[in-house]
Protein backbone atom coordinates (compact mmCIF):
# COMPACT_ATOMS: atom_id res chain seq x y z
CA UNK A 1 0.00 0.00 0.00
CA UNK A 2 1.23 3.36 -0.87
CA UNK A 3 0.00 7.05 0.97
CA UNK A 4 0.90 10.40 0.20
CA UNK A 5 1.10 12.95 2.62
CA UNK A 6 0.48 16.84 2.54
CA UNK A 7 2.03 18.52 4.97
CA UNK A 8 1.08 22.13 5.57
CA UNK A 9 0.50 23.31 9.13
CA UNK A 10 2.54 26.41 9.26
CA UNK A 11 4.91 28.30 6.69
CA UNK A 12 5.85 24.55 5.28
CA UNK A 13 4.78 23.34 2.24
CA UNK A 14 5.94 19.20 2.18
CA UNK A 15 4.69 16.36 0.12
CA UNK A 16 5.66 12.92 1.00
CA UNK A 17 5.38 9.28 -0.41
CA UNK A 18 6.12 6.39 2.03
CA UNK A 19 4.72 2.57 1.34
CA UNK A 20 3.55 0.24 3.79
CA UNK A 21 6.66 -1.29 4.54
CA UNK A 22 7.90 1.75 5.28
CA UNK A 23 9.95 2.99 2.44
CA UNK A 24 10.33 6.46 1.69
CA UNK A 25 9.72 6.62 -1.68
CA UNK A 26 9.60 11.02 -1.99
CA UNK A 27 10.30 13.63 0.71
CA UNK A 28 10.48 16.95 -0.15
CA UNK A 29 10.02 20.40 1.60
CA UNK A 30 9.81 23.65 0.40
CA UNK A 31 9.94 26.53 3.15
CA UNK A 32 7.94 30.32 2.97
CA UNK A 33 10.62 32.85 4.46
CA UNK A 34 8.86 35.76 5.64
CA UNK A 35 10.37 38.99 3.88
CA UNK A 36 11.09 40.87 7.54
CA UNK A 37 8.27 40.28 9.98
CA UNK A 38 6.75 36.78 11.66
CA UNK A 39 5.09 34.51 9.60
CA UNK A 40 1.88 35.92 8.68
CA UNK A 41 -0.82 32.90 8.11
CA UNK A 42 -2.21 34.66 5.50
CA UNK A 43 0.84 34.42 3.42
CA UNK A 44 1.69 31.28 4.48
CA UNK A 45 -1.30 29.73 2.86
CA UNK A 46 -0.72 31.46 -0.49
CA UNK A 47 2.36 29.58 -0.23
CA UNK A 48 0.70 26.35 0.12
CA UNK A 49 -1.78 27.07 -2.20
CA UNK A 50 0.94 27.82 -4.80
CA UNK A 51 3.27 25.11 -3.93
CA UNK A 52 1.40 22.15 -3.20
CA UNK A 53 0.11 21.71 -6.35
CA UNK A 54 4.10 22.18 -8.19
CA UNK A 55 4.99 19.23 -5.21
CA UNK A 56 2.25 17.16 -5.91
CA UNK A 57 3.19 16.79 -10.02
CA UNK A 58 6.70 16.75 -8.75
CA UNK A 59 6.01 13.24 -6.57
CA UNK A 60 3.81 12.06 -9.32
CA UNK A 61 6.25 11.79 -11.28
CA UNK A 62 8.17 9.63 -9.08
CA UNK A 63 4.83 7.48 -8.25
CA UNK A 64 2.31 7.21 -10.78
CA UNK A 65 -0.80 8.34 -9.29
CA UNK A 66 -2.61 4.96 -10.25
CA UNK A 67 -0.09 3.42 -7.68
CA UNK A 68 -1.43 5.57 -4.66
CA UNK A 69 -4.20 4.19 -2.35
CA UNK A 70 -4.22 6.63 0.40
CA UNK A 71 -4.20 10.59 0.87
CA UNK A 72 -3.06 11.78 4.05
CA UNK A 73 -3.17 15.58 5.54
CA UNK A 74 -2.32 17.22 8.44
CA UNK A 75 -5.44 18.30 10.34
CA UNK A 76 -3.82 19.85 13.01
CA UNK A 77 -2.34 21.70 15.16
CA UNK A 78 -1.50 24.69 13.46
CA UNK A 79 -2.51 28.00 11.72
CA UNK A 80 -5.97 28.19 10.61
CA UNK A 81 -5.26 29.25 6.72
CA UNK A 82 -2.24 26.59 6.40
CA UNK A 83 -4.44 24.30 7.92
CA UNK A 84 -7.39 25.12 5.47
CA UNK A 85 -5.22 24.45 2.39
CA UNK A 86 -3.61 21.38 3.16
CA UNK A 87 -6.56 20.21 4.00
CA UNK A 88 -8.55 21.48 0.77
CA UNK A 89 -5.67 20.33 -0.92
CA UNK A 90 -5.82 16.65 0.62
CA UNK A 91 -9.69 16.37 -0.63
CA UNK A 92 -9.45 17.42 -3.95
CA UNK A 93 -6.17 14.96 -4.68
CA UNK A 94 -8.84 12.39 -3.07
CA UNK A 95 -11.68 12.88 -5.35
CA UNK A 96 -9.32 13.66 -8.38
CA UNK A 97 -7.36 9.72 -7.60
CA UNK A 98 -10.98 8.03 -6.02
CA UNK A 99 -8.89 7.73 -2.94
CA UNK A 100 -9.61 7.06 0.60
CA UNK A 101 -8.39 10.32 2.87
CA UNK A 102 -7.14 10.16 6.32
CA UNK A 103 -6.60 13.39 8.24
CA UNK A 104 -3.74 13.26 10.91
CA UNK A 105 -2.21 14.98 14.24
CA UNK A 106 1.36 16.47 13.10
CA UNK A 107 2.80 16.48 16.62
CA UNK A 108 2.19 12.22 16.46
CA UNK A 109 3.76 12.33 12.88
CA UNK A 110 6.35 13.57 14.16
CA UNK A 111 7.25 11.01 16.60
CA UNK A 112 5.99 8.17 14.03
CA UNK A 113 8.83 9.50 11.13
CA UNK A 114 11.19 9.74 13.96
CA UNK A 115 10.54 5.69 15.17
CA UNK A 116 10.41 4.42 11.87
CA UNK A 117 13.76 6.15 10.67
CA UNK A 118 15.85 5.70 14.03
CA UNK A 119 14.77 1.85 15.00
CA UNK A 120 13.49 3.82 18.27
CA UNK A 121 10.59 1.05 19.65
CA UNK A 122 9.08 3.03 22.70
CA UNK A 123 11.25 6.14 23.09
CA UNK A 124 10.19 9.48 25.35
CA UNK A 125 10.30 11.67 22.91
CA UNK A 126 11.12 15.16 22.97
CA UNK A 127 9.56 17.15 20.70
CA UNK A 128 11.00 20.60 20.48
CA UNK A 129 9.47 22.55 16.92
CA UNK A 130 7.89 26.62 16.22
CA UNK A 131 5.02 25.32 17.70
CA UNK A 132 5.11 23.09 20.52
CA UNK A 133 7.73 21.76 23.16
CA UNK A 134 6.51 18.37 24.32
CA UNK A 135 8.07 15.71 26.85
CA UNK A 136 6.08 12.68 24.66
CA UNK A 137 5.82 9.06 25.57
CA UNK A 138 3.25 6.11 24.96
CA UNK A 139 1.27 4.59 27.65
CA UNK A 140 -2.25 2.86 27.69
CA UNK A 141 -3.28 3.53 23.92
CA UNK A 142 -2.09 7.10 23.60
CA UNK A 143 0.79 9.18 23.56
CA UNK A 144 0.67 11.24 26.72
CA UNK A 145 2.12 14.54 27.56
CA UNK A 146 4.74 13.99 30.46
CA UNK A 147 5.82 17.47 30.29
CA UNK A 148 5.35 20.61 28.15
CA UNK A 149 5.68 24.46 27.39
CA UNK A 150 3.01 26.24 29.90
CA UNK A 151 3.66 29.67 27.71
CA UNK A 152 5.59 29.96 24.49
CA UNK A 153 7.36 26.73 22.33
CA UNK A 154 11.15 26.59 22.14
CA UNK A 155 11.37 27.46 18.34
CA UNK A 156 8.96 30.71 18.88
CA UNK A 157 11.44 31.79 21.89
CA UNK A 158 14.16 31.07 19.54
CA UNK A 159 12.40 32.72 16.39
CA UNK A 160 11.35 35.94 18.31
CA UNK A 161 14.81 36.40 19.44
CA UNK A 162 16.34 36.61 16.02
CA UNK A 163 13.92 38.90 14.85
CA UNK A 164 13.97 41.27 17.71
CA UNK A 165 17.49 41.33 17.00
CA UNK A 166 17.60 41.35 13.13
CA UNK A 167 17.99 38.25 12.34
CA UNK A 168 16.38 35.97 9.33
CA UNK A 169 13.91 33.34 9.83
CA UNK A 170 14.29 30.62 10.95
CA UNK A 171 15.67 32.49 13.75
CA UNK A 172 16.91 29.06 15.00
CA UNK A 173 19.94 28.40 12.66
CA UNK A 174 20.83 31.73 12.81
CA UNK A 175 21.21 31.39 16.86
CA UNK A 176 22.87 28.39 16.47
CA UNK A 177 25.43 30.30 13.82
CA UNK A 178 26.35 32.93 15.90
CA UNK A 179 26.66 31.27 19.37
CA UNK A 180 29.32 29.36 17.91
CA UNK A 181 31.01 32.74 17.40
CA UNK A 182 30.88 33.92 20.87
CA UNK A 183 33.62 33.55 23.06
CA UNK A 184 31.46 31.65 25.72
CA UNK A 185 30.78 34.24 27.98
CA UNK A 186 27.59 33.13 29.92
CA UNK A 187 25.24 36.06 30.64
CA UNK A 188 22.94 34.86 33.73
CA UNK A 189 19.43 34.24 32.35
CA UNK A 190 15.90 33.29 33.88
CA UNK A 191 15.86 29.58 34.17
CA UNK A 192 12.92 28.40 34.51
CA UNK A 193 11.94 24.72 35.09
CA UNK A 194 8.27 23.60 36.87
CA UNK A 195 8.81 20.00 37.22
CA UNK A 196 8.49 18.54 34.01
CA UNK A 197 7.23 21.83 32.41
CA UNK A 198 8.91 24.68 31.52
CA UNK A 199 8.47 28.41 30.24
CA UNK A 200 10.45 30.44 28.30
CA UNK A 201 8.81 33.91 27.91
CA UNK A 202 10.74 35.03 30.88
CA UNK A 203 14.05 34.37 29.33
CA UNK A 204 12.53 35.53 25.91
CA UNK A 205 11.90 38.94 27.45
CA UNK A 206 16.05 38.97 29.49
CA UNK A 207 18.04 37.87 26.02
CA UNK A 208 16.06 40.43 24.06
CA UNK A 209 17.10 43.39 26.86
CA UNK A 210 20.56 41.75 26.99
CA UNK A 211 21.30 43.01 23.54
CA UNK A 212 18.98 46.13 23.58
CA UNK A 213 19.31 47.28 27.07
CA UNK A 214 22.29 46.17 28.33
CA UNK A 215 24.54 45.97 25.14
CA UNK A 216 25.36 42.76 25.19
CA UNK A 217 27.78 40.96 21.99
CA UNK A 218 24.66 39.43 20.13
CA UNK A 219 26.98 36.45 19.75
CA UNK A 220 27.46 35.85 23.71
CA UNK A 221 23.34 36.26 24.05
CA UNK A 222 23.07 33.71 21.46
CA UNK A 223 25.31 31.51 23.15
CA UNK A 224 23.74 32.56 26.52
CA UNK A 225 20.55 31.74 25.23
CA UNK A 226 21.00 28.25 24.00
CA UNK A 227 22.93 26.84 26.96
CA UNK A 228 20.18 28.26 29.21
CA UNK A 229 17.19 27.25 27.06
CA UNK A 230 18.64 23.60 25.57
CA UNK A 231 19.81 23.23 29.73
CA UNK A 232 16.25 23.28 30.72
CA UNK A 233 14.83 21.30 28.29
CA UNK A 234 17.22 18.50 29.01
CA UNK A 235 16.25 18.51 32.47
CA UNK A 236 12.75 18.00 31.83
CA UNK A 237 13.55 15.30 29.39
CA UNK A 238 15.44 13.83 32.30
CA UNK A 239 13.10 14.21 34.96
CA UNK A 240 10.25 12.63 32.67
CA UNK A 241 13.08 9.81 32.17
CA UNK A 242 13.43 9.10 35.99
CA UNK A 243 9.66 9.41 36.23
CA UNK A 244 8.83 6.75 33.61
CA UNK A 245 11.70 4.86 33.31
CA UNK A 246 11.53 4.77 29.22
CA UNK A 247 14.65 3.23 27.85
CA UNK A 248 14.92 5.34 25.17
CA UNK A 249 15.23 8.85 24.65
CA UNK A 250 14.08 10.29 21.05
CA UNK A 251 14.30 13.90 19.42
CA UNK A 252 12.33 15.34 16.73
CA UNK A 253 10.90 18.44 15.61
CA UNK A 254 12.76 21.66 13.80
CA UNK A 255 15.17 22.20 16.35
CA UNK A 256 16.55 18.65 16.68
CA UNK A 257 18.63 20.22 13.98
CA UNK A 258 20.86 21.90 16.45
CA UNK A 259 23.89 20.28 17.00
CA UNK A 260 24.36 21.73 20.84
CA UNK A 261 20.92 20.34 21.85
CA UNK A 262 21.49 16.96 20.07
CA UNK A 263 24.99 16.65 22.06
CA UNK A 264 23.45 17.83 25.37
CA UNK A 265 20.49 15.18 24.94
CA UNK A 266 23.29 12.79 24.21
CA UNK A 267 25.40 13.24 26.97
CA UNK A 268 22.27 13.09 29.43
CA UNK A 269 21.45 9.54 28.06
CA UNK A 270 24.93 8.61 28.48
CA UNK A 271 24.81 9.22 32.17
CA UNK A 272 21.30 8.00 32.55
CA UNK A 273 22.32 4.76 30.47
CA UNK A 274 19.57 4.93 27.95
CA UNK A 275 19.40 4.99 23.97
CA UNK A 276 19.46 8.28 22.63
CA UNK A 277 18.07 8.66 18.96
CA UNK A 278 17.40 11.51 16.37
CA UNK A 279 16.41 11.06 13.02
CA UNK A 280 18.37 12.40 10.06
CA UNK A 281 17.58 16.36 9.18
CA UNK A 282 14.79 15.75 6.36
CA UNK A 283 12.67 14.10 8.98
CA UNK A 284 13.80 16.33 12.16
CA UNK A 285 11.62 19.38 10.84
CA UNK A 286 8.23 19.45 9.33
CA UNK A 287 7.57 16.97 6.74
CA UNK A 288 5.16 15.30 4.02
CA UNK A 289 6.78 11.70 4.61
CA UNK A 290 5.91 11.76 8.54
CA UNK A 291 2.32 12.59 7.06
CA UNK A 292 2.40 9.70 4.90
CA UNK A 293 3.76 7.39 7.53
CA UNK A 294 1.02 8.11 10.07
CA UNK A 295 -1.87 7.66 7.69
CA UNK A 296 -0.54 4.35 7.00
CA UNK A 297 -0.57 3.45 10.19
CA UNK A 298 -3.66 4.41 11.38
CA UNK A 299 -5.36 3.20 7.93
CA UNK A 300 -3.87 -0.43 7.87
CA UNK A 301 -5.00 -0.90 11.86
CA UNK A 302 -8.92 0.39 10.43
CA UNK A 303 -9.35 3.84 10.84
CA UNK A 304 -11.18 5.54 8.54
CA UNK A 305 -12.04 8.72 7.67
CA UNK A 306 -15.45 10.10 5.89
CA UNK A 307 -15.23 13.44 3.73
CA UNK A 308 -16.72 15.08 6.93
CA UNK A 309 -14.37 13.82 8.97
CA UNK A 310 -11.49 16.30 7.60
CA UNK A 311 -12.39 19.41 9.56
CA UNK A 312 -8.89 21.20 10.45
CA UNK A 313 -7.97 21.22 13.91
CA UNK A 314 -6.06 24.24 14.87
CA UNK A 315 -5.66 22.96 18.70
CA UNK A 316 -5.24 19.04 18.26
CA UNK A 317 -3.19 18.12 20.95
CA UNK A 318 -1.20 14.74 20.97
CA UNK A 319 -2.67 13.00 23.50
CA UNK A 320 -6.34 13.51 21.76
CA UNK A 321 -5.35 10.76 19.17
CA UNK A 322 -6.41 7.07 19.87
CA UNK A 323 -3.28 5.03 18.80
CA UNK A 324 -4.77 1.78 17.17
CA UNK A 325 -1.63 0.68 15.66
CA UNK A 326 0.75 0.00 18.98
CA UNK A 327 -0.63 -3.07 20.38
CA UNK A 328 -0.52 -4.02 24.05
CA UNK A 329 0.05 -1.84 27.21
CA UNK A 330 3.67 -1.06 26.26
CA UNK A 331 4.96 -2.36 22.86
CA UNK A 332 8.22 -2.31 24.39
CA UNK A 333 9.35 -4.01 27.46
CA UNK A 334 12.65 -2.95 28.71
CA UNK A 335 12.95 -0.07 31.28
CA UNK A 336 15.85 2.14 32.28
CA UNK A 337 18.04 0.75 34.86
CA UNK A 338 19.59 2.20 37.77
CA UNK A 339 22.69 1.18 39.07
CA UNK A 340 22.75 -1.55 41.94
CA UNK A 341 24.61 0.66 44.33
CA UNK A 342 21.83 3.76 44.37
CA UNK A 343 18.23 3.08 45.80
CA UNK A 344 17.08 6.11 43.67
CA UNK A 345 18.14 7.94 40.75
CA UNK A 346 16.38 11.17 40.07
CA UNK A 347 16.58 13.62 37.07
CA UNK A 348 19.11 15.50 39.56
CA UNK A 349 20.30 13.91 42.29
CA UNK A 350 21.80 9.58 42.90
CA UNK A 351 20.40 8.45 46.50
CA UNK A 352 22.20 5.74 48.63
CA UNK A 353 21.37 4.42 51.55
CA UNK A 354 23.57 4.72 54.15
CA UNK A 355 24.01 4.84 58.30
CA UNK A 356 24.00 8.35 59.95
CA UNK A 357 25.50 7.55 63.59
CA UNK A 358 22.95 4.72 63.99
CA UNK A 359 20.44 6.02 62.31
CA UNK A 360 18.81 4.27 58.91
CA UNK A 361 19.75 7.31 56.36
CA UNK A 362 19.91 8.39 52.62
CA UNK A 363 22.47 10.79 50.80
CA UNK A 364 21.03 12.85 47.85
CA UNK A 365 24.16 13.88 46.20
CA UNK A 366 23.46 16.31 43.23
CA UNK A 367 25.59 14.98 40.42
CA UNK A 368 27.49 16.96 37.97
CA UNK A 369 25.33 17.42 35.01
CA UNK A 370 28.20 16.99 31.96
CA UNK A 371 25.50 18.08 29.50
CA UNK A 372 25.44 21.86 31.36
CA UNK A 373 28.32 24.23 31.00
CA UNK A 374 30.43 23.97 34.36
CA UNK A 375 29.60 27.52 35.50
CA UNK A 376 25.67 26.95 35.04
CA UNK A 377 26.00 23.42 36.34
CA UNK A 378 27.51 24.42 39.62
CA UNK A 379 25.52 27.35 40.36
CA UNK A 380 21.92 25.28 39.93
CA UNK A 381 23.28 22.38 42.28
CA UNK A 382 24.47 24.78 44.42
CA UNK A 383 21.36 26.76 45.21
CA UNK A 384 19.00 23.50 45.17
CA UNK A 385 21.17 22.04 47.74
CA UNK A 386 20.67 25.05 50.11
CA UNK A 387 17.23 25.56 49.27
CA UNK A 388 16.10 21.79 49.63
CA UNK A 389 17.87 21.83 53.11
CA UNK A 390 16.16 24.67 54.06
CA UNK A 391 12.77 24.01 53.07
CA UNK A 392 12.95 20.84 54.75
CA UNK A 393 13.46 22.08 57.59
CA UNK A 394 11.53 25.45 57.66
CA UNK A 395 8.56 22.88 56.79
CA UNK A 396 8.84 21.16 59.86
CA UNK A 397 7.31 24.25 61.55
CA UNK A 398 4.13 23.35 59.87
CA UNK A 399 4.13 19.58 60.88
CA UNK A 400 4.29 18.93 57.35
CA UNK A 401 5.81 15.39 57.43
CA UNK A 402 9.12 15.46 55.42
CA UNK A 403 12.82 13.89 55.78
CA UNK A 404 14.65 15.09 58.86
CA UNK A 405 18.00 16.98 57.23
CA UNK A 406 21.31 15.38 59.02
CA UNK A 407 23.91 17.44 57.58
CA UNK A 408 24.54 19.29 54.20
CA UNK A 409 27.75 19.18 52.28
CA UNK A 410 27.78 22.29 49.98
CA UNK A 411 30.95 21.28 47.80
CA UNK A 412 29.58 18.40 47.31
CA UNK A 413 25.96 19.33 46.56
CA UNK A 414 24.91 16.55 48.88
CA UNK A 415 22.24 16.33 51.71
CA UNK A 416 22.30 13.88 54.35
CA UNK A 417 18.47 12.74 55.26
CA UNK A 418 16.47 10.18 57.17
CA UNK A 419 15.62 7.05 54.98
CA UNK A 420 11.37 6.72 54.53
CA UNK A 421 10.91 3.05 54.15
CA UNK A 422 8.00 3.68 52.27
CA UNK A 423 7.12 3.43 48.48
CA UNK A 424 6.47 6.30 45.99
CA UNK A 425 2.79 7.45 46.00
CA UNK A 426 3.09 6.75 42.29
CA UNK A 427 3.11 2.89 42.82
CA UNK A 428 0.85 3.04 45.63
CA UNK A 429 -1.59 4.46 43.19
CA UNK A 430 -0.54 2.25 40.26
CA UNK A 431 -1.77 -0.38 42.61
CA UNK A 432 -4.96 0.60 43.26
CA UNK A 433 -4.83 2.09 46.58
CA UNK A 434 -6.14 5.93 46.73
CA UNK A 435 -5.87 6.56 50.12
CA UNK A 436 -3.11 8.61 50.04
CA UNK A 437 -4.92 11.18 47.68
CA UNK A 438 -5.79 13.05 50.77
CA UNK A 439 -3.27 13.49 52.80
CA UNK A 440 -0.98 14.74 49.16
CA UNK A 441 -3.62 17.09 49.34
CA UNK A 442 -3.43 18.68 52.59
CA UNK A 443 0.05 18.95 52.71
CA UNK A 444 0.37 20.97 49.33
CA UNK A 445 -2.94 23.21 51.02
CA UNK A 446 -0.36 23.78 53.95
CA UNK A 447 2.63 24.82 51.93
CA UNK A 448 0.36 26.97 50.23
CA UNK A 449 -1.35 28.52 53.14
CA UNK A 450 2.60 28.84 54.07
CA UNK A 451 3.29 30.51 50.94
CA UNK A 452 5.50 27.67 49.73
CA UNK A 453 5.63 26.80 46.03
CA UNK A 454 7.16 23.47 45.78
CA UNK A 455 7.60 23.57 41.90
CA UNK A 456 7.84 20.10 40.89
CA UNK A 457 4.75 18.30 42.34
CA UNK A 458 4.18 14.79 41.02
CA UNK A 459 3.23 11.10 42.58
CA UNK A 460 7.00 10.58 42.77
CA UNK A 461 7.38 13.05 44.98
CA UNK A 462 5.26 11.96 47.99
CA UNK A 463 6.06 9.05 49.92
CA UNK A 464 4.15 6.51 51.75
CA UNK A 465 4.64 4.73 54.68
CA UNK A 466 2.76 2.15 55.87
CA UNK A 467 2.18 2.58 60.26
CA UNK A 468 1.60 0.22 62.94
CA UNK A 469 -2.01 0.64 63.06
CA UNK A 470 -2.51 -0.01 59.12
CA UNK A 471 -2.70 4.19 58.92
CA UNK A 472 -0.63 5.68 55.62
CA UNK A 473 1.76 8.34 56.55
CA UNK A 474 2.69 10.31 53.56
CA UNK A 475 6.24 12.40 53.70
CA UNK A 476 7.12 15.18 50.68
CA UNK A 477 10.39 14.99 49.27
CA UNK A 478 12.30 16.84 47.24
CA UNK A 479 12.33 20.84 46.91
CA UNK A 480 15.12 21.85 45.00
CA UNK A 481 12.65 23.75 43.16
CA UNK A 482 10.88 25.34 45.97
CA UNK A 483 10.20 29.11 46.35
CA UNK A 484 8.65 31.23 48.30
CA UNK A 485 5.35 33.24 46.81
CA UNK A 486 1.86 34.79 48.08
CA UNK A 487 0.70 34.51 44.62
CA UNK A 488 -2.36 32.56 43.74
CA UNK A 489 -0.65 32.52 39.40
CA UNK A 490 2.37 30.85 41.42
CA UNK A 491 0.06 28.47 43.31
CA UNK A 492 -2.20 27.61 40.32
CA UNK A 493 0.97 26.78 38.30
CA UNK A 494 1.83 24.56 41.11
CA UNK A 495 -0.69 22.47 40.98
CA UNK A 496 -1.42 22.28 37.14
CA UNK A 497 2.02 20.83 37.33
CA UNK A 498 0.57 17.83 39.59
CA UNK A 499 -2.50 17.76 37.56
CA UNK A 500 -0.83 17.55 34.30
CA UNK A 501 1.87 14.54 35.94
CA UNK A 502 -1.45 12.49 37.10
CA UNK A 503 -3.27 12.82 33.89
CA UNK A 504 -0.18 11.40 31.82
CA UNK A 505 0.69 9.09 34.35
CA UNK A 506 -2.60 7.74 36.02
CA UNK A 507 -4.53 8.50 33.23
CA UNK A 508 -7.25 5.75 34.16
CA UNK A 509 -8.30 7.18 37.22
CA UNK A 510 -7.43 10.93 36.86
CA UNK A 511 -10.95 12.20 37.98
CA UNK A 512 -10.70 10.11 41.31
CA UNK A 513 -7.45 10.80 42.29
CA UNK A 514 -8.02 14.66 41.26
CA UNK A 515 -10.87 14.78 42.87
CA UNK A 516 -9.74 13.03 46.40
CA UNK A 517 -6.49 15.46 46.15
CA UNK A 518 -8.74 19.06 45.92
CA UNK A 519 -10.51 17.54 48.96
CA UNK A 520 -7.51 17.39 51.10
CA UNK A 521 -6.13 20.72 49.35
CA UNK A 522 -9.48 22.69 51.15
CA UNK A 523 -7.78 22.93 54.26
CA UNK A 524 -6.55 26.01 52.90
CA UNK A 525 -8.68 28.60 52.89
CA UNK A 526 -8.04 30.25 49.49
CA UNK A 527 -8.47 27.06 47.48
CA UNK A 528 -11.11 28.14 45.46
CA UNK A 529 -9.22 31.20 43.93
CA UNK A 530 -6.41 28.94 42.71
CA UNK A 531 -8.95 27.08 41.57
CA UNK A 532 -10.62 29.28 39.50
CA UNK A 533 -6.85 30.63 38.30
CA UNK A 534 -5.67 27.62 36.96
CA UNK A 535 -8.65 27.67 34.48
CA UNK A 536 -7.32 31.10 33.77
CA UNK A 537 -4.21 29.95 33.42
CA UNK A 538 -5.26 26.65 31.87
CA UNK A 539 -6.71 28.74 29.19
CA UNK A 540 -4.43 31.03 28.37
CA UNK A 541 -1.97 28.49 27.69
CA UNK A 542 -2.16 26.40 24.52
CA UNK A 543 -2.57 23.14 26.03
CA UNK A 544 -6.37 23.35 26.27
C1 LIG B 1 2.51 22.76 14.10
C2 LIG B 1 3.68 22.85 13.16
O1 LIG B 1 3.41 23.76 12.17
C3 LIG B 1 4.95 23.24 13.84
N1 LIG B 1 6.02 23.17 12.92
C4 LIG B 1 7.20 23.75 13.08
O2 LIG B 1 7.45 24.43 14.02
O3 LIG B 1 8.15 23.49 12.11
P1 LIG B 1 9.44 22.59 12.40
O4 LIG B 1 10.09 22.35 11.10
O5 LIG B 1 9.11 21.36 13.22
O6 LIG B 1 10.36 23.52 13.29
C5 LIG B 1 10.73 24.82 12.95
C6 LIG B 1 11.53 25.43 14.09
O7 LIG B 1 12.81 24.80 14.16
C7 LIG B 1 13.77 25.79 14.42
N2 LIG B 1 15.10 25.35 13.94
C8 LIG B 1 15.44 24.93 12.71
N3 LIG B 1 16.76 24.66 12.66
C9 LIG B 1 17.26 24.93 13.89
C10 LIG B 1 18.56 24.89 14.50
N4 LIG B 1 19.62 24.49 13.82
N5 LIG B 1 18.65 25.24 15.81
C11 LIG B 1 17.58 25.62 16.52
N6 LIG B 1 16.36 25.69 16.01
C12 LIG B 1 16.19 25.36 14.72
C13 LIG B 1 13.28 27.02 13.69
O8 LIG B 1 13.87 28.17 14.18
C14 LIG B 1 11.78 26.93 13.94
O9 LIG B 1 11.44 27.57 15.14
C15 LIG B 1 5.26 22.26 14.98
O10 LIG B 1 5.68 21.12 14.73
O11 LIG B 1 5.07 22.65 16.12
N1 LIG C 1 14.49 10.28 52.20
C1 LIG C 1 14.28 9.31 51.32
N2 LIG C 1 14.03 8.05 51.75
C2 LIG C 1 13.83 7.05 50.88
N3 LIG C 1 13.85 7.20 49.55
C3 LIG C 1 14.08 8.42 49.04
C4 LIG C 1 14.30 9.53 49.91
N4 LIG C 1 14.52 10.62 49.12
C5 LIG C 1 14.43 10.19 47.85
N5 LIG C 1 14.16 8.87 47.78
C6 LIG C 1 13.96 8.07 46.54
O1 LIG C 1 14.78 8.57 45.48
C7 LIG C 1 13.96 9.08 44.40
C8 LIG C 1 14.60 10.33 43.83
O2 LIG C 1 14.66 11.34 44.84
P1 LIG C 1 14.42 12.88 44.54
O3 LIG C 1 13.08 13.06 43.93
O4 LIG C 1 14.70 13.63 45.78
O5 LIG C 1 15.57 13.10 43.46
P2 LIG C 1 15.69 14.17 42.28
O6 LIG C 1 16.87 13.81 41.47
O7 LIG C 1 15.62 15.55 42.84
O8 LIG C 1 14.34 13.87 41.47
P3 LIG C 1 13.67 14.64 40.24
O9 LIG C 1 13.79 13.67 39.11
O10 LIG C 1 12.23 14.85 40.66
O11 LIG C 1 14.41 15.91 40.05
C9 LIG C 1 12.59 9.31 45.02
O12 LIG C 1 11.55 9.23 44.09
C10 LIG C 1 12.53 8.21 46.06
O13 LIG C 1 12.14 6.99 45.47
FE1 LIG D 1 6.31 20.28 13.21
Amino acid sequence: MICIGLEGTAEKTGVGVVDSGGTVLFNKTIIYKPPVQGINPREAADHHAETFPKLIEEALKVIPKEKIDLIAFSQGPGLGPSLRVSATAGRALALSLKKPIIGVNHCVGHVEIGKLTTGAKDPLTLYVSGGNTQVLGYAGGRYRVFGETLDIAIGNCLDQFARNCGLPHPGGVFVEQKAKESSKKLIKLPYSVKGMDITFSGLLTSSIKAIKDKHEKIEDVCYSLQETAFSMITEITERALAHTNKPEVMLVGGVAANNRLREMLSIMCGEQNVEFHVPEPQFCGDNGAMIAWLGLLQYINGKRMDIMDTKINPVYRSDMVEVNWINGKNNYELKREIPTHLIGKGAEADIKKIKYLDWDSITKERVVKNYRVKELDKLIRTERTIKESRFLNIIKDFFISAPFVYDIDKKNTTITMSYISGKMAKEIIDGGDLSCCNKIGKIIGELHKNNIIHNDLTTSNFMVEKEKKGNNKVYIIDFGLGTYSNLIENKAVDLIVLKKSILSTHFDKFEEIWDKIIDGYKIYPEWEKVLKHMEDVEKRARYV
